[in-house]
């Protein structure tokens, strides 16, 4: 019998162009959570998945080592946000009367986890995008946003599938023209992780920034912002702190993205960014690994 090849998603990456936070929230279904605005950017690069559509209903997801190992995969599979995310499609295709069909998923990793590059909020939008099609369930984008929204802040945006300004906890999506669309990207992997959550509960996290509009920031995104959680990443821990400075040092620029660890400058073409590169992991013993990758475009 011949079986058609599982077909292969990219799961792009995203780094924040700026992050600001405005306040925490008091009460709630988000209490404790923080306001905050930002500039999502996707870029071409992260991490493969393939999914393989079975008649049993089951779910499997088995990683596969990419550019990064799979030493972080989740213990328990139920934990893994790919899991979580097909079956919780599965749930929603039940509760319309479609059958419940299963996947074998694998999950080519590349992106570094805890990076602020946003991998599992990427591969679990793209696990839902995916099977949306693949089992034929055909939901709008409208009721895919109620499912992502649990598995993470960060789902939501990357459902749209485009660069956007990003509001509320992060999941109040509005795309927006990209200021550096083409653009090439140094992202330095520092020897380090760091945990969202022990970003956002830092005690001098500046949480009072006020609100701006998308036009006064996305053009002017390397200038007159910053990425909140930079001054705490960089005071708690001296692999950030080394690898900023380098990156510094050798383009002028560095910013983190997300809650960390990684740092991201932009530069002006691919062999600059290689020649950077080299001259970087050759000095910097705290660099783990350089991601050289280019912005895509608005959908
Ligand atoms: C900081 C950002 C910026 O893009 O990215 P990453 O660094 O994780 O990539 C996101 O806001 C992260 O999104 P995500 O990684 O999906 O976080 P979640 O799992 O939803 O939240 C982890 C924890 O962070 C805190 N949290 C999250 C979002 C938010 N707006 N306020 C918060 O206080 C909460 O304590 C929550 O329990
Ligand atoms: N499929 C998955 N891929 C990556 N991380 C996952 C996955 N499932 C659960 N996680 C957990 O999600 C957390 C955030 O991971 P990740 O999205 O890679 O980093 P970040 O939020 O810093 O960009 C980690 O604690 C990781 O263990």
């Amino acid at each position: 019998m011949i079986t058609d090849a599982p077909t292969q998603w990219l799961a792009p990456v995203k780094i924040n162009l700026f992050l600001h936070i405005n306040s925490k929230i008091p009460e709630g279904t988000f209490r404790g959570y923080h306001e905050l605005q930002t500039y999502f950017q996707r870029l071409d690069y992260g991490d493969y998945l393939t999914f393989e559509c079975i008649e049993e209903p089951t779910i499997s997801v088995q990683w596969l080592e990419g550019d990064e190992s799979v030493a972080l995969k989740p213990v328990q599979e139920r934990n893994d946000l790919i899991y979580r995310a097909a079956a919780l499609l599965q749930e929603a295709a039940s509760a319309r009367g479609l059958p419940r069909q299963g996947v074998r998923i694998t999950l080519t990793k590349n992106t570094p986890v805890g990076g602020g590059l946003g991998g599992g909020s990427s591969a679990a939008a793209t696990t839902l995008l995916a099977l949306n099609q693949l089992w034929e369930i055909s939901l709008p984008i409208a009721e895919l946003l109620p499912l992502a929204c649990p598995l993470g802040a960060d789902v939501p945006f990357f459902l749209y599938k485009t660069n956007a300004w990003a509001e509320g906890i992060g999941d109040r999506i509005t795309p927006y023209p990209s200021p550096v669309a083409g653009k090439w990207f140094l992202i330095v992997v520092p020897k380090t992780r760091t945990l969202t959550a022990q970003g956002f509960a830092h005690p001098k996290l500046i949480r009072n920034e006020a609100k701006v509009a998308p036009s006064d920031l996305a053009e002017h995104w390397n200038k007159s912002s910053y990425n909140a959680f930079e001054a705490c990443a960089i005071a708690e821990d001296p692999a950030i702190a080394a690898c900023d400075k380098a990156l510094r040092n050798a383009t002028g620029f560095s910013r983190l993205t997300g809650s960390g660890a990684c740092l991201f400058s932009p530069v002006e073409n691919h062999a600059t960014a290689q020649q950077v590169a080299d001259i970087l992991i050759r000095d910097t013993l705290q660099i783990q690994r350089i991601i050289i990758a280019r912005a895509l475009p608005d959908k």
